[in-house]
C-alpha cells in the first residue's frame, strides 16, 4: 500500500480568414470554407476543423473539406490519439514513429506512412512532431534523416514536445535554416483530453505558421495561446508541469497520511473535492489512487524530467524552488524497491 501512493501520483499522471456566417451557433456542426491568410502558404487551404467561437471556448463540431498534407512524428502516448484526430477529422496525416509497429493503427485508419522524418516533411506541408524529451525532439527534428532535412520555405514545423527553451530554440533555428516556419507548442492536458480533442496549445514562434496551424490544433485541442516568442511556450509548460508535480506529490502525502491516522483516504478526496483546494486532477486521479489503480495516463520519467527542466529554468533567474526540487527528488526513483529519504514511507 505504501508504495500505492507514489505509484499513483506519477502515473495515474481563422485567423485563417473565414469565410463564414458571424453568427454560427458552436453547437451546430458547420461546414467552413477558409482562405489563406498569408503568404506562408502557396496553394489554396481548404480545411477542416472544429468550431471555436474564441480562443478559449469549447469546440463543438467538426468538418471534413481538405487538402493539405499534415505530418506527425511520435506515436506515443499523446501522439497516437493527437494524429488520430486529424485523420478521423478528414486530413491527410503521414505517420512516422521510431517504433514502426505504433503507425499500424493509424495506418488502419487511413494515415500515409513513411520511414523516416526527412520523408514525412518532405512529402507534407505541416508537421507536427510529439516526443519524449529534449534529446528525442531534437535527435527527430535535426538528426540525421531528421525532419529538417525535409523542410523547405512554405512548409511549417509544429514541435508539440515538452522541453525545454533552450531545445525549442536550437530546433527552431535548424528548421528556420531551410526557409520553413517553426512553432513550439507544448500541450496542457493528458492522454484523455488528447482522445477527446481537448488539449489547451501553448504556442510561440511565427505567428503565420501559428494562424495557419490554427484549424489543425482546434481539432486536437479545446484552446490555444500564443505566447510571441520561441521559448516562452515551452517556459509555460514547465511552470504549470512545476506546479502540477509539487501538488500531485503533497495530495499523494495527504493520502497516504489520511489512511495511517485511521481515516478513509476516499472521503478525504470528497472533502478535498469540497472545498477551496478542489481540483480536476485531485478529483478525476484520487479515487484510482485509493483503489491502487495506475493506468499510465503521464509516465513518471515524463514528470520527473519536467520538474528537471523547471529547475534549471528556476535556476535561470535565480529563483528558490525548494517545494518543486523535494518533489523532483520522489520523481526520480525508478527503482520500487529503494527507499527515498524524502519520502516517508518505504516503497515496496
Ligand atoms: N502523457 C501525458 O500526459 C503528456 C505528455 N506530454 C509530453 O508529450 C511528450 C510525449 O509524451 P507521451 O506521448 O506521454 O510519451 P511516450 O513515452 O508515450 O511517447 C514518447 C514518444 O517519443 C518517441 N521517442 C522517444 N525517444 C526517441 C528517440 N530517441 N528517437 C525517436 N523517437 C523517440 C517514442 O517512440 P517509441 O514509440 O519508438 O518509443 C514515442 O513516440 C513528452 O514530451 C511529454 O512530456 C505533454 C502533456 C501530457
Ligand atoms: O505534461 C503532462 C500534463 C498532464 C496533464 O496536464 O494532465
Amino acid at each position: 500500500m505504501a508504495a500505492t501512493w507514489v505509484k499513483a501520483s506519477c502515473c495515474s499522471f481563422a485567423s485563417m480568414t473565414m469565410t463564414m456566417c458571424s453568427s454560427f451557433c458552436p453547437q451546430i456542426p458547420i461546414h467552413l470554407k477558409l482562405r489563406p491568410i498569408s503568404s506562408f502558404r502557396t496553394k489554396p487551404f481548404f480545411v477542416s476543423f472544429k468550431v471555436f467561437s474564441s480562443q478559449t471556448s469549447n469546440a463543438t463540431s467538426t468538418v471534413v473539406e481538405y487538402s493539405t498534407q499534415v505530418g506527425f512524428l511520435g506515436l506515443g502516448i499523446m501522439g497516437s490519439p493527437m494524429a488520430q484526430n486529424l485523420i478521423k477529422a478528414g486530413f491527410d496525416v503521414t505517420v512516422w514513429n521510431r517504433t514502426k509497429s505504433k503507425c499500424d493503427p493509424l495506418i488502419g485508419l487511413g494515415a500515409k506512412y513513411k520511414s523516416s522524418p526527412e520523408e514525412v516533411t518532405a512529402s507534407c506541408d505541416v508537421t507536427f512532431a510529439m516526443l519524449a524529451d529534449p534529446e528525442s525532439a531534437v535527435d527527430v527534428a535535426c538528426g540525421r534523416h531528421g525532419a529538417a532535412n525535409g523542410m523547405s520555405p512554405g512548409k511549417g514545423y509544429v514541435d508539440v514536445s515538452t522541453v525545454d527553451a533552450a531545445t525549442s530554440k536550437l530546433i527552431c533555428k535548424q528548421i528556420k535554416a531551410t526557409g520553413a516556419l517553426f512553432l513550439e507548442a507544448p500541450v496542457s492536458g493528458s492522454k484523455k483530453p488528447a482522445e477527446d480533442g481537448q488539449l489547451i496549445f501553448l504556442t510561440a514562434g511565427d505567428k503565420p505558421l501559428y494562424e495557419t496551424a490554427a484549424p489543425l490544433l482546434d481539432i486536437m485541442g479545446k484552446s490555444r495561446f500564443y505566447l510571441g516568442d520561441v521559448g516562452n511556450g515551452a517556459a509555460m509548460k514547465l511552470v504549470v508541469n512545476m506546479i502540477m508535480g509539487s501538488m500531485m506529490a503533497s495530495f499523494s502525502e495527504g493520502l497516504l497520511l489520511s489512511e495511517k491516522v485511521g481515516l478513509d483516504p476516499s472521503v478525504l478526496v470528497e472533502v478535498v473535492s469540497q472545498g477551496a483546494i478542489s481540483s480536476p486532477m485531485f478529483s478525476t486521479k484520487g479515487p484510482s489512487m485509493v483503489q491502487s489503480m495506475y493506468p499510465t495516463a503521464f509516465p513518471l520519467k515524463h514528470q520527473q524530467k519536467d520538474l528537471r527542466l523547471a529547475l534549471g529554468l528556476a535556476e535561470s533567474v535565480s529563483q528558490s524552488t525548494p517545494i518543486a526540487a523535494a518533489a523532483n527528488e520522489l520523481y526520480k526513483i525508478k527503482n520500487p524497491h529503494q527507499q527515498n529519504p524524502l519520502w516517508p514511507i518505504k516503497l515496496v
